[in-house]
């Protein structure tokens, strides 16, 4: 069986910063920011050179095909339907474009910074996606706890490095107010999210309908929140780790210009991309990244398995948010005095997205 193939599409390396000038706070960066998350730019930008990075995410990429294994009975245990399965394991629970439950893949979301950011009953069942508690497998996968929190207050301590250099690129565009800094309100959040995500072996049967369309593994959307980090994805077969056979396959971006691009960055790279939130609160000086997933095809596809991991850094729920004047996306969403939560801005979006109240 093959699959018919899509127009060419040209795959661009990502700009880099390396951790050592990212560290410095003297260093100015506002050039490679703006090339990476500006009007113009890619959407995307990765980070050289973290130390500790590469073996802290081989330790929690090998875990997802595991945890993906594990009974069905021991991962209906991890499941949270209250949040709606925000945290701990969730399968076929999502829809995709279609509509259809996605049963592509698995993820097991929880926040890598606090097991209980509050204990708040009224604030649980209010942003319960948010204020929930993490749900860790103990007895079936003891390792994961570990290495999911090791990996994700890494991306998030060098998220708060990059942070501070996208406030100083805006604050040299637009007169700033001390609210609206990126690096305060991810530095202030009790609620950043990891997501460890399993993309199951591609079935041939699936292959012509689907690999033709470039957002098969994982939809087309933007990140709600402020800035979210990547790790380059790990493909196994048979539990062995091979290089990706399909040069197609992988992480795609839709440019500011409407271009589609496949963006590749190496596996020892922290890649960045900026969320809804941040191009609101920036004025769109810092642009929210359109993105999906493409599987691999039939022939290279056969038993291969996709794992990787995003933090979605988001501001605290009950941040502030000091929206500017001249909001361009979700305009009708902020009252005129331009302040909302965060938590209370999602809920609207939500409302929005479903219709419920608006
Ligand atoms: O699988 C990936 O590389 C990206 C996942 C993603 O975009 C998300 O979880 O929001
Ligand atoms: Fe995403």
């Amino acid at each position: 069986m093959s699959c018919s193939s899509q127009p060419a599409v040209p795959t661009l390396r990502t700009v880099t910063v390396s951790y050592s000038e990212l560290k410095d706070k003297d260093a100015d960066l506002s050039w490679k920011i703006e090339e990476g998350f500006g009007p113009n730019g890619l959407g995307i930008l990765s980070v050289q050179d973290v130390p500790g990075f590469s073996s802290l995410r081989r330790d929690l990429l090998h875990l997802a095909p595991r945890l993906a294994s594990l009974s069905e009975e021991v991962k209906k245990e991890l499941e949270d339907p209250d949040s709606r399965y925000n945290f701990g394991w969730s399968h076929g629970k999502e829809k995709l474009e279609s509509g259809k439950l996605d049963m592509l893949k698995g993820s097991f979301y929880a926040n890598p910074i606090l097991d209980t950011p509050t204990t708040d009953a009224h604030l649980i069942q209010r942003y319960p996606s948010y204020c929930g508690s993490n749900i860790w497998p103990d007895k079936a996968l003891p390792e994961l706890e570990v290495a999911f929190k090791a990996l994700g207050k890494l991306i998030l301590d060098v998220g708060l490095m990059l942070a501070y250099h996208c406030d100083q690129y805006v604050s040299k565009g637009k007169k700033m107010h001390e609210s609206q800094s990126l690096e305060q309100i991810i530095r202030h959040s009790r609620c950043p999210k990891g997501r460890l995500l399993y993309y199951f072996p591609t079935q041939e049967s699936n292959c012509v309908k689907d690999a033709e369309s470039m957002s098969s593994w994982c939809g087309w959307h933007t990140d709600h929140g402020s800035l979210t980090g990547l790790t380059c994805a790990m493909y196994t077969r048979d539990a062995v780790e091979i290089p990706c056979p399909d040069s197609a396959a992988g992480l795609y971006i839709r440019t500011r210009t409407g271009q589609i691009v496949k963006a590749v960055f190496g596996e020892d790279e922290i890649a960045y991309q900026v969320g809804e939130t941040s191009e609101i609160l920036s004025s769109g000086y810092l642009c929210a990244t359109p993105h999906c997933v493409q599987a691999p095809k039939a022939k290279e596809a056969s038993c291969l398995d996709r794992s990787t991991f995003a933090l979605f850094m988001q501001p605290d729920w009950d941040e502030k948010l000091n929206f500017p004047e001249e909001v361009h996306i979700h305009k009708e969403l902020i009252p005129a005095n331009g302040f909302l939560t965060f938590g209370e801005y999602t809920e609207k979006l939500l409302d929005k997205y479903y219709h419920l109240k608006m």
